[in-house]
């Protein structure tokens, strides 16, 4: 059986989630901490990241990029991205802005784990304008369209879908809601997708000294 190794905050995770729901995949959801010793992410993975797809030959997928590009290629049906080459270009671009404002998300999480004296007040500004600049150029890129690229439903939709619905774990203060109407809506389309209903982020419990 496939498996895949993933958090429940993961917002890199759920995006490998919908696209195998969404092609109906069956795998087996092996939910761990990657920040607890208790990992087994590092056996399959010598970034020790998750998500990490783990095929029943026992060679793995890391880094969320590849393993949808991996995916596509194994199961193409349906497909997640587009046929033509500069729409499919674009909907990778949307899931590198997509993946930058969740790895800012990441980096802002831990920097306010450390003790406030430790606490870099420029660092934590940077990553908040990261959030801030990725979010206006995925709300200009969505516009008012039903999709975010192209015609139908795609890589472009989990990519922004999975990071809008994080912020709501890592960055709940954060306005987008009421500075972008149209992200709002096309959340709520989203998320009313069995395979975004299935997989909705909730923070977890980590019990190691990570910082
Ligand atoms: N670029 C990676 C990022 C993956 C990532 O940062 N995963 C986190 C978990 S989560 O933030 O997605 O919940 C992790 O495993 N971190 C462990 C580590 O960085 O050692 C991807 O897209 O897969």
């Amino acid at each position: 059986m496939l498996r895949l190794i993933s958090a429940t905050p993961s917002p890199y995770a759920r995006k490998v989630r919908i696209a195998l729901a969404e092609k109906s995949i069956p795998f087996e959801l092996v939910t761990e901490v990657p920040w607890n010793s208790t990992t087994q992410t590092p056996k399959h993975n010598p970034l020790e990241k998750l998500p990490v797809l783990i095929f029943e030959d026992g060679t793995s997928a890391y880094e969320s990029r590849y393993i949808l590009e991996v995916i596509e290629a194994k199961w193409p049906e349906p497909a997640l991205v587009p046929t033509d080459t500069w729409e499919r270009l674009a909907a990778r671009k949307v899931e590198v802005i997509a993946d930058g404002v969740c790895d800012a998300c990441v980096l802002l999480f831990w920097e306010r784990h450390r003790s406030p004296e430790q606490q870099s007040q420029e660092w934590i500004a940077r990553q908040r304008r990261k959030v801030d600049g990725g979010l206006r150029a995925l709300a200009e890129i969505a516009g008012d369209r039903e999709w975010v690229v192209g015609d139908r439903f795609g890589l472009a939709d989990i990519a922004t879908g999975t990071v809008l619905r994080y912020l709501d774990v890592r960055f709940p203060e954060h306005p987008w809601r009421s500075q972008y109407p149209n992200l709002v809506a096309l959340s709520a389309r989203l998320e009313a997708r069995p395979s975004f209903a299935g997989s909705v982020p909730v923070p977890q419990v980590i019990s190691d000294k990570v910082v």
